[in-house]
């Protein structure tokens, strides 16, 4: 097969891929809202009809900005407040993930946002990880195999974030790989969470910011050099820095060379950008110039509920505004895997062993 072959989504959905940006409450079926809702005694739903709700989501986050965007989470957090909802939630979004073809993700949360019945963030961590080995071992039975791990998320709008960088550090021969910080950008620079950054560093802990989605240059310039980001969620207002010529030359100023040069990793979600506004459409998204110019992209869902999507779904959405093809898929998927928060012996084995011998009878 020639690399000319245009990958259908049923294909994508075979190809091993890895997913480094996933939010685990982002990212529940929504009959299983429904469910938790009414064994939890959450009545906070705007509909409890399965169709009208996965609808409902949809439309809402479609809201052209991120602070709206977030509203709609209060409810699929309200329905995660007990450990048995939280491991059900967790083993389900293994099982989406590896169904999608999946082999390797980094599924993110807050679990500052579910200690609203009193659970403690300890309880909350292992709630979860009971859930993603559930998922892991169900999934295995049916021959899909997958890793994940936990990235830990502090809410920048609070004030845990050093808390939440100490779990880090307790879980992580547990289940947990890293840090992120989330929640509102603009007027909450990831400065404002220095204490938990330099602690982390200080215990070689691997951590990402979310920065250049809902704010531009200045937030990517203090995640990166403040703060020490290893990598970027989302990014993309990295193509602030990067001007284009009539005559079509690119140039880049310094951070846009920097973000470039030094390899780091973008976490593109190309469907949340469009609801939050981030980019105008999949068409207008900046990942096709950044993915021609070489920067480290890599492809997300962050949100399958919100978005109604899937790693598949995001690349096949690629393939027709771009003209990706398998070779773009590969270097995506190799991208994303040597970001991974995991050690450099586990990559390895995944790209030599997984995604390489299955891509090469396609590119
Ligand atoms: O795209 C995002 N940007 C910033 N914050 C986000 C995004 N998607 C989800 N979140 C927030 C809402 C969740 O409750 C939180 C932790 O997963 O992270
Ligand atoms: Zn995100």
């Amino acid at each position: 097969m020639s690399t000319r072959t245009v990958p259908t989504l049923q294909e994508l959905r075979d190809a091993p891929k890895v997913l480094l940006h996933d939010h685990l409450d982002g990212g529940l079926r929504p009959g299983t809202v429904v469910e938790l809702a009414e064994e939890t005694g959450y009545d906070g739903l705007p509909t409890t009809d399965v169709g009208e709700l996965s609808r409902w989501f949809k439309t809402a986050a479609d809201s052209g900005s991120l602070e709206s965007y977030l509203e709609t989470f209060a409810h699929t957090c309200g329905v995660m407040q007990t450990e048995e909802a939280l491991s059900r939630v967790a083993a389900e979004c293994v099982e989406d993930l590896a169904d999608d073809g999946v082999v390797y993700a980094e599924v993110r949360y807050a679990p500052e946002l579910f200690v609203e019945r009193g659970l403690s963030l300890e309880a909350v961590v292992e709630a979860v990880q009971d859930g993603f080995d559930r998922g892991r071992k169900a999934a295995a039975e049916r021959g899909r195999n997958i890793r994940v791990g936990q990235l830990l998320c502090a809410m920048r709008q609070h004030a845990r974030a050093r808390e939440v960088a100490d779990l880090t550090v307790r879980y992580r021969d547990r289940g947990v790989v890293g840090f992120d910080i989330a929640g509102p950008e603009a007027g909450y620079p990831p400065t404002r969470n220095l204490d938990a950054f330099e602690f982390l560093r200080e215990n070689n802990a691997h951590f990402t910011i979310h920065a250049g989605e809902a704010f531009g240059l200045a937030s990517i310039w203090e995640a990166i050099q403040h703060c020490g980001a290893e990598r970027l969620g989302h990014g993309v207002r990295i193509v602030d820095d990067i001007t284009t010529s009539e005559d079509g030359e690119v140039s880049l100023g310094r951070l846009a060379a920097y973000v470039r040069d030094r390899r780091i990793p973008l976490e593109v979600c190309p469907s949340s950008n469009v609801q939050t506004g981030a980019a105008p459409s999949i068409a207008e998204h900046p990942i096709g110039l950044l993915a021609k110019l070489r920067f480290r992209v890599t492809v997300n869902t962050d949100n399958r509920l919100m978005s109604d999507c899937t790693v598949s779904s995001e690349f096949a959405a690629l393939v027709d505004a771009f003209g990706f093809d398998w070779a773009d898929v590969q270097w995506c998927t190799i991208n994303a895997m040597k970001s991974a928060f995991i050690s450099f012996d586990e990559r390895l084995d995944i790209i030599n062993n997984i995604i390489k011998p299955w891509y090469a009878e396609r590119v």
